[in-house]
């Protein structure tokens, strides 16, 4: 028996903007690497709020992480393929993804195969759009991990439990929602894209009631 894959999990870190993510992800990230466990940490080239090679939360905290564009580049990257840069996956304990929602569907077998091989595969991301739709990949992640931490933020409104977000940058009535070409001002929400990434000054936390 291969005691090594056995112990590999997915480990799922979701909710709306704001809800404490990276917080939770960098929680565990400082934890393993106490433990001595080989940690690594990658973002997505789109979210370059902060600059790419970090991961930040929106209180300010912020570790070094690679940046990557994608799955692909992901998976190259931890395989090893590219002997330069990867750690390789048989010198890595633990895999911390932040903005998930970027990667996209490919990132769903990329994160099985390595839990498979022993990697503990934290992800953090959205996993519903600014216009309340499942946000591909955190749901199949969420039907495919051993543990999924869902928290909540505050809402910008009134105070209350926030499982949603809104836009607040002046598009927001132009979302897809009823008006012909509307989805041409924000985009498809589906859709990673430059446009979508943001902050405070964008995006706000809401309850269900202020969605
Ligand atoms: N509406 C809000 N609800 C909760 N926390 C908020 C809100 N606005 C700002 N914050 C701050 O954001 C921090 C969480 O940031 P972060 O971990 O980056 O969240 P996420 O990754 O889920 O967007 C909180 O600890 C708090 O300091
Ligand atoms: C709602 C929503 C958000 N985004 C972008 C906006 C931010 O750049 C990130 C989320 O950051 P956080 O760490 O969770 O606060 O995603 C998006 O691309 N699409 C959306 O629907
Ligand atoms: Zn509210």
């Amino acid at each position: 028996m291969n005691h090594d894959a056995g112990r590999g999990r997915i480990e799922v870190i979701t909710g709306p903007m704001f809800a404490g993510k990276t917080e939770e992800l960098m929680r565990r990230v400082r934890r393993a690497t106490i433990a001595g466990l080989r940690v690594l940490v990658v973002n997505h080239a789109l979210d370059d709020r902060r600059g790419a090679s970090t991961v930040s939360s929106h209180a300010g905290g912020r570790i070094p992480a690679r940046s990557v564009n994608g799955s692909a580049d992901l998976w190259r990257l931890v395989d090893g393929t590219d002997r330069t840069d990867g750690p390789g996956v048989g010198t890595l304990d633990l895999l911390a993804i932040d903005e998930a929602q970027f990667f996209g569907a490919d990132l769903v077998p990329v994160a099985i195969d390595l839990a498979g091989r022993g990697v503990t595969v934290v992800v953090s991301g959205l996993c519903l759009t600014f216009d309340d739709q499942p946000f591909e990949p955190l749901p199949a992640l969420m039907a495919s991990a051993e543990s999924v931490t869902k928290l909540l933020a505050v809402c910008a409104v009134c105070g209350a439990d926030a499982a949603f977000h809104r836009r607040v940058d002046g598009t927001e009535t132009a979302v897809p929602v009823a008006g012909e070409g509307a989805g041409a001002v924000v985009g498809n929400s589906l859709v990673a894209a430059a446009q979508h990434v943001g902050g405070a000054e964008q995006y706000q936390a809401r309850c269900r009631r202020h969605r």
